[in-house]
């Protein structure tokens, strides 16, 4: 049976009166979520979050809960959804405090109830970017990444598992967004710079003001 969850209880208020756009960031592990949202970051201003990154950063801080995240992550599986919901909402509204302009939630949501209970507790995402890459070059570029990032999970085995739950719980979040007319598909495998090029249109084309 699945771990009951303590859910905080946080103020939204101010994150929801910012009535900022927000945007989600899919892909596969290793897709170039991470390196398209600094590009994105440069241009446009906008607040980045990474789930991952927050969940790493909780493991860090070494608290009990912590240490029941790395045995999670290493094994290539989710983490309970209030749990990264819980430490996204702490991270808007401090983003929200210091002036954000709007957020990209990168590596996230990882399951359609995920993405159900973010848009529900909080807002609506303006449009979802999907990263559209082979498994094959995923996995050559996360053993690359491997050799400098000091990450538990670029493994091969813990990448193996990674792409599997990928397949089996993101993947219908791409078909889910795409059937609300949300989803921007794009074809990653080509160099970073052409990438962000078809980014920027597609980010121009919804807003003006960011
Ligand atoms: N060839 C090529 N490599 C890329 C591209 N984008 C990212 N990479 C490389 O692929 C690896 C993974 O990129 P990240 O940006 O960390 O990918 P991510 O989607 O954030 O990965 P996770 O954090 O595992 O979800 C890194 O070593 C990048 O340098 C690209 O457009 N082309
Ligand atoms: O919303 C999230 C985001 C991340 N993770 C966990 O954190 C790990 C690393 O996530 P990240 O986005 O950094 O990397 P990716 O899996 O895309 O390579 C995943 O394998 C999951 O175990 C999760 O459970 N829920
Ligand atoms: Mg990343």
């Amino acid at each position: 049976m699945a771990p009951t969850v303590e859910r905080k209880n946080i103020n939204l208020a101010p994150l929801k009166a910012a009535n900022v756009p927000i945007f989600f960031i899919v892909g596969g592990p290793g897709s170039g979520k991470g390196t398209q949202c600094d590009k994105i970051v440069a241009k446009y201003g906008l607040t980045h979050l990474s789930s991952g990154d927050l969940l790493r950063d909780e493991v860090k801080s070494g608290s009990p809960r912590g240490a029941q995240l790395t045995a999670i992550m290493e094994s290539g599986a989710l983490v309970p959804l209030e749990v990264v919901l819980d430490l996204v909402k702490e991270a808007m509204l401090k983003a929200i405090e210091k002036g954000s302009k709007g957020f990209l939630i990168d590596g996230y949501p990882r399951e359609v109830a995920q993405g159900q209970q973010f848009e529900s507790e909080i807002q609506e995402a303006k449009l979802v970017l999907f990263f559209d890459v082979a498994e094959e070059t995923l996995v050559k570029r996360l053993l690359h990444r491997a050799q400098t990032s000091g990450r538990a999970d670029d493994n091969i085995d813990t990448i193996k598992k990674r792409l599997h739950t990928f397949v089996t719980s993101t993947a219908p979040v791409v078909d889910y967004y795409d059937s609300k007319g949300k989803l921007v598909r794009i074809n990653a495998e080509g160099s970073v710079d052409d990438i962000f090029a078809v980014v920027v249109a597609n980010l121009d084309k919804v807003t003006s003001k960011i």
